[in-house]
């Protein structure tokens, strides 16, 4: 299946203060929807195959970049990062805005083949992983006139605050940083639209 994906300009957060990040509190207040989506400890590309006919992954760039502040606390002082942004899409509609950060050596590991990912889906490589392990989310709302609040609005869909969840995963002696934002036609996003 091509796709005819709209240009943007990676990368999409190039400075610090897009989200303030934090583990999750009163969760008996959230709604379903909030709860399925930004606790569930499951892969993501899974789930979002699991409820669509067709996935896809939009790969806006992965280069080498310095690592934003508030990565630092989960990789270290690492000067030498490389950062991956995507969109997942489904059925044609963006749902994710995704930014993983790993260090630069994370690439030689052969196993987990960072560096041949293209717009396969980071997940399915993770996943594999026979040692990997998961650290607890952290969630984060992203204003409308964030950075990934303008990527929504750019993409067609109405301003709105978003959520986002992040998570690192350790595989191979490797940690990768995860943050993914609920934009476009996901539920999550759609969600907000509708308080
Ligand atoms: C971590 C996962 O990988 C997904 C795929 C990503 C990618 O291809 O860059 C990034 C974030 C995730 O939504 C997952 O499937 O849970």
């Amino acid at each position: 299946m091509t796709h005819n994906f709209p240009k943007v300009t990676f990368p999409v957060i190039a400075q610090g203060g897009e989200a303030q990040w934090h583990t999750p509190t009163a969760l008996a207040n959230w709604s379903n929807t909030a709860q399925h989506w930004l606790l569930d400890p499951a892969s993501l590309t899974a789930k979002l195959k699991s409820c669509s006919s067709e996935f896809a992954v939009q790969l806006l760039g992965q280069r080498e970049s310095s690592l934003l502040a508030d990565e630092q606390r989960w990789l270290g002082p690492q000067q030498n990062c490389v950062v991956r942004e995507v969109i997942l899409w489904c059925d044609q509609q963006p749902w994710v805005f995704a930014r993983s950060v790993f260090p630069l050596k994370a690439l030689a590991e052969q196993q987990l083949r960072l560096d041949e990912l293209g717009d396969r889906p980071l997940g399915e490589h993770l996943f594999n992983q026979p040692d990997l392990r998961r650290s607890e989310v952290e969630i984060s709302r992203f204003q409308a006139d964030s950075k990934v609040g303008n990527l929504h609005q750019q993409l067609g869909f109405s301003p709105s605050t978003l959520w986002g969840r992040r998570s690192c995963f350790t595989a191979a002696q490797q940690n990768v940083l995860v943050a993914e934002v609920f934009i476009g036609a996901s539920p999550l996003a759609q969600e907000n639209l509708d308080d």
